[in-house]
């Protein structure tokens, strides 16, 4: 609850909830920025046992460590039945965008046994927010091993991608995480549209609803084999100026979006074989691309289950219609992900999702996700549709 003491957050430059009411703080940047010479030089002091390590993705070894820690003690589902598991070619496309510093990689090891035991990131970002388009981080992959947690190690991790991010002459950053926090800038519901019911119910992400049979619900979700919209193709290179100007257009609406460039859009929505699908709409009158969808593929081990060990969910990315009705767009894009064996697609609540969730037969998730601005206040909470952001 609000009333509960955040003894390390109360002390960085974030909304904090006592200042919840006062509308007098300005909107913006709270803390200003600090000399460089004036920015500690070296790492936080942690824990004798432990040292700091820089992860280089590229290394083979390094990336297989960093994708065992997160497989086996990252994100859980509220029932720890599910944890996401992150593939390595996934953790190389989210960690190496255009821009990428190596020194946000940042590892703890135990220096006996060189085991990797908590890792935390950042990405650089340029994030508008209103009219000001802010240098910022996207942090991210904050992990600490299951058997040193509750040791306040995370603070210590937190700190110290701040101190590279401040030497880098940034000051802000932007993130989401699934507990409350001084304090979301929004709160997302996420949604889930079963595509493999049979295999949802049988490792318990979904239940049988009141008066169904398992039959009536595999015919409830059932989708055609094939995508109805004229001109629906995978993107390709030659797509990319078209779909920046699309998305550009698309994300100004938004109080806080990324401002993204066509290198930026090569990197995060060009297809990669089992890490992002990208799907444009070019008119088969005009052979413009008048609309585009994008999923990026993270699925979740399942924890104990005697038979599947896998759930294949699609996370829903970036879309933009602008010729073709969202709720066709959306629907070819759960085609496809049917197509390619996805077992659940999931949509957070921001941008327009709202207006074809139901629709197309999503649920409700168990949980919401929480999205933060460090060191950049805003005056009033936003609504989910006035977020144009999706962070991995
Ligand atoms: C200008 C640049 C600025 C860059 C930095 C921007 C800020 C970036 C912030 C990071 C954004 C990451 C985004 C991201 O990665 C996406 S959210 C996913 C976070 N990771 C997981 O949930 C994985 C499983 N859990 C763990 O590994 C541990 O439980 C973690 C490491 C989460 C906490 O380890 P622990 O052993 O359980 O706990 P202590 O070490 O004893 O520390 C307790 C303190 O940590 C606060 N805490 C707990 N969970 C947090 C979370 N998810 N964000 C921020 N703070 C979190 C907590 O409120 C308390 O502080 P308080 O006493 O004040 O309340
Ligand atoms: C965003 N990114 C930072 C990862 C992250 N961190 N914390 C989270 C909490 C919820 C979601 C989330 C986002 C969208 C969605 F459709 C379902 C989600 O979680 C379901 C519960 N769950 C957790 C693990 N396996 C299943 C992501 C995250």
């Amino acid at each position: 609850t609000l009333s509960q003491r955040h003894k390390f957050w109360e002390t960085q430059p974030v909304g904090q909830f006592k200042d919840l009411r006062d509308t007098s703080l300005p909107e913006g940047p709270i803390e200003s920025p600090t000399p460089l010479s004036e920015v500690k030089q070296e790492p936080y002091n942690l824990p004798n046992l432990y040292e700091w390590v820089t992860c280089d993705m590229d290394s083979e070894e390094t990336c297989a460590e960093v994708y065992n820690l997160l497989s086996n003690n990252y994100v859980e589902d509220d029932e720890n039945m599910f944890r996401f598991n992150y593939s390595k070619e996934f953790l190389r496309w989210a960690l190496h965008p255009p821009g990428y510093y190596k020194s946000w990689h940042i590892g703890v090891r135990v220096k006996s046994s060189k085991k990797l035991v908590a890792f935390i990131t950042g990405i650089p970002a340029r994030i508008r927010v209103r009219s000001d388009v802010v240098s910022m981080a996207e942090v991210n992959f904050l992990c600490v091993h299951k058997k040193l947690r509750s040791k306040r190690l995370a603070p210590v991790m937190i700190k110290e991608v701040t101190r590279r991010v401040h030497l880098e002459n940034i000051w802000q950053a932007a993130y989401t995480a699934g507990v409350v926090l001084p304090t979301p800038i929004t709160s997302c519901q996420y949604w889930h549209r079963s595509l493999n019911p049979k295999k949802l119910i049988d490792v318990g992400f979904s239940r049988l609803g009141p008066r169904m049979t398992m039959s009536r619900t595999m015919k409830l979700y059932k989708l055609p084999d094939s995508t109805v919209t004229p001109g629906f193709r995978k993107m390709e290179l030659r797509d990319v100026p078209a779909v920046t100007r699309l998305l550009r257009t698309y994300l100004l609406q938004f109080v806080v979006a990324p401002d993204l460039d066509e290198l930026d859009v090569e990197h995060w929505i060009l297809p990669k074989e089992g890490v992002i699908d990208s799907y444009v709409v070019e008119s088969p009158e005009t052979h413009k691309v008048t609309d585009f969808c994008s999923f990026y593929t993270l699925p979740s081990s399942i924890l104990g289950h005697p038979t599947h060990s896998t759930l294949k969910a699609a996370y829903s990315y970036y879309n933009v219609s602008t010729k073709t009705p969202l709720l066709q767009l959306m629907n070819d894009a759960l085609i496809v992900a049917k197509q390619k064996d996805f077992d659940v697609f999931n949509a957070l609540d921001v941008m327009h999702n709202e207006t074809f969730l139901k629709e197309l037969k999503y649920g409700p998730g168990d949980g919401k996700l929480h999205y933060y601005l460090y060191n950049y206040r805003l005056k009033h909470i936003l609504r989910p549709s006035e977020l144009g952001l999706v962070l991995l």
